[in-house]
């Protein structure tokens, strides 16, 4: 596919002096111990891909990661589809390695938000919190390899919460306060966490939501799933009789008092165990079935410390704020802030309540040095003509970064004419399914208009075309030939070969990552461009999530009312030149049924009860045929692209090839919003 994208784009920003950084420092060493003269980034980057071994072992070094026993081996001799092994013999703790600090006062977390003054904790208070909380977990059983799972905000006690369960061996997997019962019971019960931590209430938009309703239901469901304990965090105001109502429930307070005490006095027993133990749950969702449960290993740290420190260059004096929530991988993304000793900020709520400046008056007032959001949130201050620049003093601010979505060119100007004029604007990108980044920011390097600025070190990216060639300067498919630390291990339920892993990422091209994006990289700059799915993830704003998540609610709740068939896809909309997606349902009705305005809002209401407010389509339509391919898989791709504008040759494996046609100019569609 060919794209008019500029080969020779504008350059918005170059660094005065980056003889003290640390990826420029990480290159003379390598080319000292190795002999060899790499003369840049281009060049470092190419010596890591083809040094897989040599370069993990130097970040393994440069990073400092805290291990109690070395490794003997970088890499298990596999190929990349037998999902190697890595830095086989060694034994660590990936709390261990976060709750380091070499200044006991420098504050490690800052907690604020929505109606909430920020509040802080030091690294020595964040220890003794971690140590209360993973003897009480210790007491009542909790022990490596347990799930224990947080339906939360993002708070200081999800932070407390993950380090206690890690220290021990056990597994976090964290949802956010926005799901709803589906959707957190589709996750849960798959992983069976036997600890539950969660919160009262939460404020979102001006608006306090109770969420003792909700997890109530979670519970009575998860207690017949090996749930032994419910920990309910005072996120709003106390706690009170209401908690009783929720079986296995406990306050904060009481669990951490009655259990942990003594704490003060004692060291944390950080259990030792190997590089690939598991230590986070994620999940992605797909086009058939529930959601994906991807594991990820303890050595993911070494990946998230590469990023900060040698693309980052963040040191201890860093106040390093990411707006995220906790079911959004940025949240494990930011928590690796403390591995380097700095500060981290943690934000609960809109960011534009009570007003859009409210992230940039914490910017100021806390002097945060990078500042993490997404495309959407840069979108919406254009959108509302809130220009940071004229209200705050950014002095402290160097790096901004931006995922979900794809940076649009006119907001690398926004961000340079109404942020600040000198900071690193970092477009960054990676998912859920290595946790961590493919291609990201660079303090080395120029940043260019559109492009993220480099592939990441030890990641062996590549533009794809169907035929699995690598091409430059046109669109094709993200793929990963060698293996990286941050792969998952395995998916929680899977077969013991690993077949769904494999067929999900493995198997398009044979053995190597494909990650079901459209990639564009610049062979003049080595900067890259996203340019979408080359699957049919929906990502509205930046929210991504399979529509299997959808079709289940619809069979679930809705087969009654003579729903036959549904399709859901994202339509890609421009208006003012702002590019985005909007989710549009199709349901096909049995002979009979009615489609009206009161089974809309009634699929509306429950999919935000169950899912999440952001699943709610933008539209709901009756469309008289699904098309499928001859295998019966409903295509949503074609259908997607369609109904975006692009006209479509259909393709010999469909079943039914004339549905297709149903979709071509549908008015509702044609509305801007
Ligand atoms: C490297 C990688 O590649 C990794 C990644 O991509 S990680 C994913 C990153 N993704 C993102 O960062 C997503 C970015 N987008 C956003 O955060 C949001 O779209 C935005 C904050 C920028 C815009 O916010 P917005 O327009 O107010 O919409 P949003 O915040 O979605 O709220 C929608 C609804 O959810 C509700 N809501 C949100 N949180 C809620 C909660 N906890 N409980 C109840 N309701 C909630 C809101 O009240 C609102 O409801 P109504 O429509 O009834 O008012």
């Amino acid at each position: 596919m060919s794209t008019s994208i500029p080969l020779k784009p504008v350059e918005l920003w170059r660094p005065k002096d980056i003889s003290n950084t640390e990826i420029e420092n990480f290159r003379i060493k390598v080319n000292k111990k190795y002999n060899i003269n790499l003369e840049n980034y281009q060049q470092l980057w190419q010596w890591s891909v083809d040094n897989i071994q040599e370069f993990w072992a130097e970040v393994w070094d440069y990073t400092k990661l805290i291990y109690s026993v070395p490794y003997q081996q970088v890499l298990e001799d596999k190929p990349m589809d037998q999902i190697p092994a890595w830095f086989l013999g060694a034994k660590l703790n990936f709390a261990e390695n976060l709750l380091w600090c070499r200044d006991k006062n420098r504050v490690a977390l800052i907690s604020t938000g929505e109606k909430r003054s920020p509040t802080s904790i030091t690294y020595y208070e964040l220890y003794v919190l971690v140590n209360k909380l993973s003897r009480a977990l210790r007491k009542i059983g909790v022990c490596k390899g347990d799930r224990v799972g947080a339906y939360i905000s993002n708070c200081s006690e999800a932070i407390i919460a993950m380090l206690a369960t890690t220290s021990i061996g056990a597994i976090w997997s964290s949802t956010s306060t926005d799901f709803g019962v589906m959707g957190v019971l589709d996750r849960f019960c798959q992983i069976r966490p036997k600890i539950l931590f969660s919160v009262n209430s939460i404020i979102y938009n001006d608006k306090e939501h109770n969420h003792l309703d909700k997890l109530k239901i979670i519970v009575e469901k998860l207690k017949n799933e090996g749930l032994e304990k419910v920990v309910i965090i005072p996120f709003v105001g106390k706690i009170g009789e209401e908690i009783h109502d929720i079986p296995l429930a406990s306050s904060w307070d009481e669990f951490i008092i009655s259990q942990g005490e003594g704490a003060e006095e004692e060291k944390i027993q950080f259990e030792q165990l190997p590089f690939d133990h598991p230590v986070y749950i994620l999940f992605s969702s797909g086009t058939t079935g529930k959601p994906k449960c991807l594991v990820h290993r303890s050595g993911l740290l070494l990946q998230h410390k590469k990023e900060h420190i040698l693309h980052g260059n963040m040191k201890e004096d860093d106040v390093f704020f990411y707006y995220t929530t906790t079911g959004w991988m940025m949240w494990n993304w930011l928590v690796a802030g403390l591995s380097v000793g700095s500060s981290i900020v943690l934000y609960d709520g809109s960011p534009f309540k009570p007003s859009p400046s409210i992230l940039w008056e914490l910017t100021e007032k806390l002097g945060i040095t990078i500042f993490g959001t997404s495309a959407k949130y840069i979108q919406s201050l254009e959108d509302v003509e809130y220009k940071p620049k004229r209200h705050h003093n950014l002095n402290k601010l160097r790096m901004l970064l931006s995922t979900g979505s794809p940076l649009k060119p006119e907001s690398f100007d926004f961000v340079y004419k109404e942020i600040k004029d000198d900071l690193v604007l970092g477009s960054i990108t990676g998912g859920t399914d290595i946790c961590s980044l493919f291609a990201g920011h660079n303090v080395s390097l120029p940043v260019y208009r559109g492009e993220i600025q480099c592939i990441c070190l030890g990641m062996k990216v590549e533009a794809w075309n169907g035929q699995g060639n690598p091409v430059y300067g046109q669109s094709a498919d993200l793929v990963c030939t060698k293996p990286f630390p941050c792969m998952p291990i395995y998916f929680w339920n899977d077969t013991p070969s690993r077949d769904l892993y494999r067929s999900a990422y493995l198997s398009t091209y044979s053995g190597v990552w494909y990650h079901g994006d459209f990639i564009f990289i610049n062979p003049n700059t080595g900067g890259v461009i996203m340019l979408g799915r080359s699957d049919g993830t929906l990502n509205p704003g930046g929210v991504r999530f399979g529509s299997a998540e959808i079709y289940n609610i619809i069979d679930e709740y809705f087969r009654k009312d003579g729903i036959i068939d549904s399709l859901v896809v994202g339509q890609k909309t421009k208006m003012n030149n702002n590019e985005s997606e909007r989710v549009v349902l199709f349901l096909k009705m049995g002979y009979k049924h009615k489609y009206d305005k009161e089974l809309v809002e009634n699929i509306k209401k429950k999919i935000k009860e169950q899912l999440s407010p952001r699943h709610v389509p933008t539209f709901i339509l009756p469309i008289d045929d699904i098309p499928y391919t001859i295998n019966g898989k409903k295509v949503e791709l074609a259908v997607k692209r369609i109904i975006s504008g692009e006209p479509v040759i259909p393709s010999g494996t469909l079943a039914n090839p004339e549905s297709l046609k149903l979709y071509y100019n549908i008015p509702q569609l044609k509305l801007k919003l």
